[in-house]
């Protein structure tokens, strides 16, 4: 039997590739995020339009299971409009929106809650806990979360009757403190009943920052399907990437469609004592970890005494 001379002669050589130090950059450059979050609550909404691309939605569970495993805390709020409105067509029941808010009959609301609660809930759980057991999901309607009072909104002046479209009265935030404690990433879909029972079918944007608040969250994060808060939409190409809760008040009254009620959450939950609310664009592929680990903000943060800072748009605004 002849002895080998050397003991690579019996190694297997395989291609290893170099060590790329601009890998260990990106990921040392995370250290100040991961320092500033550990522990702390992130409640990250998302968007309807942001989640109607298959790639973009597995990007996001992984987005957030890899929150939870960074020692974050994050709890989603989800919500579903183009989902909702696809199934009142098919059933053949008309639906408006005013003020951004879907005016809501009872039969609309029967529709809202099955395809909140029932589809896009469901299907966000499935996706996250394909990377581990961790999603729970629940409803404003589980555990007393959310008590809801009926919605009033103005437009043009106007006092208009909204239906079963309501505010957040009071939450009670027990029930995903819980399921936070236990290492469970909470998955909130927004209905909720008001003092009688009567269910409500409230904003999703709103819902989030009634949460974040009830929490004490280090951040509200909005994903959405544009750049960010446009300034003159749609005429302009500038986007407004910084500004304080007082400044976006004044700015409200020229708001527009799904705007209005998410940054009127945005500003709400600052005003209410969460340290920083942001909106980005859920299009972009793991927007949420470029927004939490990065220094580059992707979108319009609101946050206290900040003067108003604007940037040139990545691409032209389209009206939708
Ligand atoms: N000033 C503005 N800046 C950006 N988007 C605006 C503005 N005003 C109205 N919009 C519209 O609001 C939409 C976002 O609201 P919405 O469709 O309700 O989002 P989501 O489904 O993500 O909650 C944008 O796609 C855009 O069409
Ligand atoms: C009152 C009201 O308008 N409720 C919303 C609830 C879903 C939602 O907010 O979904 P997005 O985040 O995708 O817009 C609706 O019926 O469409």
């Amino acid at each position: 039997m002849s002895t080998p001379t050397n003991d690579s002669d019996q190694m297997i050589r395989s291609e290893v590739p170099p060590a790329d130090p601009d890998k260990a950059e990106i990921l040392s450059d995370a250290l100040p995020w991961l320092k500033r979050y550990h522990g702390k609550v992130v409640v990250v909404k998302y968007g309807g339009n942001a989640m109607t691309d298959d790639t973009l939605k597995r990007a996001f569970a992984e987005d957030i299971a890899f929150l939870r495993f960074a020692g974050f805390r994050p709890v989603v709020v989800h919500g579903g409009g183009p989902q909702i409105s696809a199934m009142l067509d098919k059933l053949d029941i008309k639906s408006e929106f005013r003020g951004g808010l879907r005016v809501t009959t009872p039969e609309a609301m029967d529709v809202v809650r099955m395809v909140l609660v029932g589809q896009v809930q469901r299907e966000l759980v499935g996706l996250i806990n394909e990377h581990g057991p961790l999603a729970v999901g629940l409803s404003g309607e589980d555990a007393g979360l959310f008590t809801a009072e009926p919605a009033n909104t103005i437009v043009d002046g106007e006092e208009v009757d909204l239906g079963l479209v309501g505010e957040v009265a009071k939450v009670r935030p027990e029930a995903v403190r819980d399921l936070i404690e236990a290492g469970r990433i909470p998955v909130v879909s927004s209905v909720a009943p008001d003092v009688d029972g009567l269910v409500h079918n409230v904003n999703a944007d709103t819902a989030a920052a009634a949460l974040a608040v009830a929490l004490d969250a280090e951040k509200l994060l909005v994903l959405t399907d544009v750049e960010g808060l446009f300034r003159d939409w749609p005429d302009s190409d500038d986007v407004i990437y910084e500004i304080s809760p007082e400044a976006l008040a004044d700015l409200m009254p020229s708001l527009a469609s799904g705007m209005v009620p998410k940054m009127e959450a945005c500003r709400k939950a600052v005003d209410e004592g969460v340290p920083r609310a942001t909106v980005v664009d859920g299009r972009e592929k793991h927007a949420v970890l470029l927004e939490l680990f990065t220094n580059e903000g992707v979108g319009t943060q609101v946050l206290p005494g900040v003067e108003t800072k604007v940037r040139k748009a990545r691409s032209k605004a389209v009206r939708k």
